[in-house]
This record gives structure tokens, sequence and C-alpha cells, in this order.
């Protein structure tokens, strides 16, 4: 998908919310526990009842991984659910010397091969440019790379004063010059509210993928006031503030109403920036 068809579904949607598929068994409602693959029959419940609310899902390869092979078909099957013209995002957070990487991409992006076509990966810029290069190789297929993360720990390293700047700066400076904002997104954590200020003065038209809203506590408003473009330029994730916001046999439900609820406000937002 690319970014036109993106910003087309932002204003069909009246949404920029991305919703992260991070299941973990023990957290599933109980009744699911009698179907042969209880993940599975979450996501797509969840998947069903939220697909007109937002423009993206995320499901976060960790909770797929742990659960050795079946996890596997069960992130492939996950991705052949979600609808086509939803932009799907692996955050599998990769990035190896560039053969290695270009593995890494056939994994998530070569659906011939692997069995999954993601539009997005997400890719961890430590090792720089030959690390980041294969992903991109992919026509339509989107690299997100972390630059200001939502976790505490961004300040060990990220948020750190160089001769050059912070070194998330330093990042989005450096990735400019890789590939245009048709293929690069960088992840920035609603956390960082305040800080999406000076992210757009380095990087004016990417999107931007923000995980933090809801468990992690990062607000809404401030991502919007201080984030949106004129292309809306925002993803904004909720991962366990909506798959978990009911726990018996109306889960679907519950994640549903807290899915509308952002979405209202993204409206409203999209409203005030006369984007729609
Ligand atoms: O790349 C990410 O998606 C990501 C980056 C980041 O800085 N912070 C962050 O929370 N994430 C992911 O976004 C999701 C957030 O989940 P919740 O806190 O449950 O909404 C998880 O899958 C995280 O791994």
């Amino acid at each position: 998908m690319n970014k036109d068809q993106l910003f087309e579904q932002i204003k069909a949607k009246k949404s920029f919310l991305c919703i992260g598929l991070d299941p973990a068994l023990e957290k599933l409602p109980k009744h699911l526990l009698k179907y042969e693959n209880p993940v599975l029959t979450f996501n797509k419940e969840i998947i069903d009842a939220t697909k007109d609310l937002c423009v993206a899902y995320k499901p976060n390869t960790a909770f797929y991984e742990c659960m050795g092979l079946k996890g596997w078909e069960t992130l492939i099957e996950t991705w052949k659910y979600i609808p086509q013209d939803i932009f799907s995002i692996a955050d599998a957070k990769r990035g190896d010397i560039g053969n290695t990487s270009a593995m890494y991409a056939e994994a998530f992006f070569n659906q011939t091969q692997s069995g999954m076509g993601f539009d997005a990966i997400t890719v961890a810029p430590y090792m720089g440019k030959d690390s980041v290069e294969p992903f991109l190789k992919f026509k339509d297929k989107w690299v997100i790379l972390l630059a200001l993360t939502s976790n505490p720990g961004s300040n060990d390293f990220q948020q750190q004063d160089g001769s050059s700047g912070k070194l998330y700066e330093t990042v989005l400076q450096t990735a400019s010059g890789w590939a245009n904002s048709d293929q690069i997104m960088y992840v920035v954590g609603a956390t960082k509210g305040a800080e999406l200020k000076n992210v757009r003065k380095f990087a004016p038209d990417n999107f931007l993928l923000v995980p933090g809203v809801g468990a992690q506590g990062g607000n809404l408003d401030e991502v919007c006031e201080n984030g949106l473009n004129d292309q809306c330029g925002l993803l904004i994730n909720s991962s366990r503030g909506i798959i978990y916001a009911g726990y018996g046999k109306d889960f679907a439900e519950k994640a549903r109403e807290e899915a509308l609820k952002l979405q209202v406000e993204m409206e409203a937002w999209l409203r005030r920036a006369n984007l729609i």
C-alpha cells in the first residue's frame, strides 16, 4: 500500500487508528480455550469487530514466536485474515547485516515464500544503512524505523546529546537520505508527545507510528496537536487498551467500544486539521 492509498483510507474511515494484535494466551477470555487455536479465534473476532474503525493492524511477532511452530502458523493465518485494504505491520523489530536483513525482508514481505506479505515491518536502525536497505527493495512496502520509543529506556541512548544533537535526531536526519517519506515511517512513542514538535522538524512528511496510548499512558491530544501533517501523518497504536477491554464472552464488543472512542477523537482531530 502506498502513501496516497493510506491517506485515502484514513479519510474514508475518519480514523488513523492502528490496533495492536498482541494476544497472550493467559489473558484470553476463558471460553476461547476450548477452541483448537484460541489465539487465532481471538484475533479473528477482534478484527471482525473493529475493521471499520481502524486503518492498520500491528501484530507484534513476539506474541507469536513464543508459541513456536503454532505461533508462526497463527501469525500467518492472522495476516491472511487482515482485510487486504487495511495496512498490516509486522512489529518484528529486525535489522542485521545486509544478507541477513534480506532474509528477514523475505520472511515478512514475500508472501509466496513465507505465507506473509505485510505492508510494513518495524526495524531497529542501530546497524545502519546496509542493515535497512534490503527492506527498501520491495515496492510499496515500508520500513518503520525506531526513532524515539515509548519506553523509559529511550533515555539511555535515543535522547543522549552528541556533537550533532540527540541520537534520535541523527537517526531521523540520516535515514531521510536512505529513502523518502513514501517508504520510511518512524516510531515515536505517544509518551513522548511533547517531543513530536521537534520530530516534525526533521521528518515533516513521514508517517509516524505512535504506540503508547492506553496501557502506557500516552496522550492522544498531545500527539495530534504536535504530530498531524497535511496527509495526517500519524498511525496511533493501541494494543492492550483495546484487545483486553473485556474479559468475558463480549470481549470483541468491548474492544469495539474502546476502538470507537479513539476513532471518534481522531475524527474530531481530522476535522480540526481540515483533512476531512
Ligand atoms: O514498535 C512498536 O510498535 C513499539 C515501539 C515503542 O516505542 N513502544 C511500543 O510500545 N511499541 C509496541 O507497541 C505495542 C504497545 O502496546 P500497548 O502498550 O499494549 O498499547 C507493543 O506491541 C509494543 O511492542
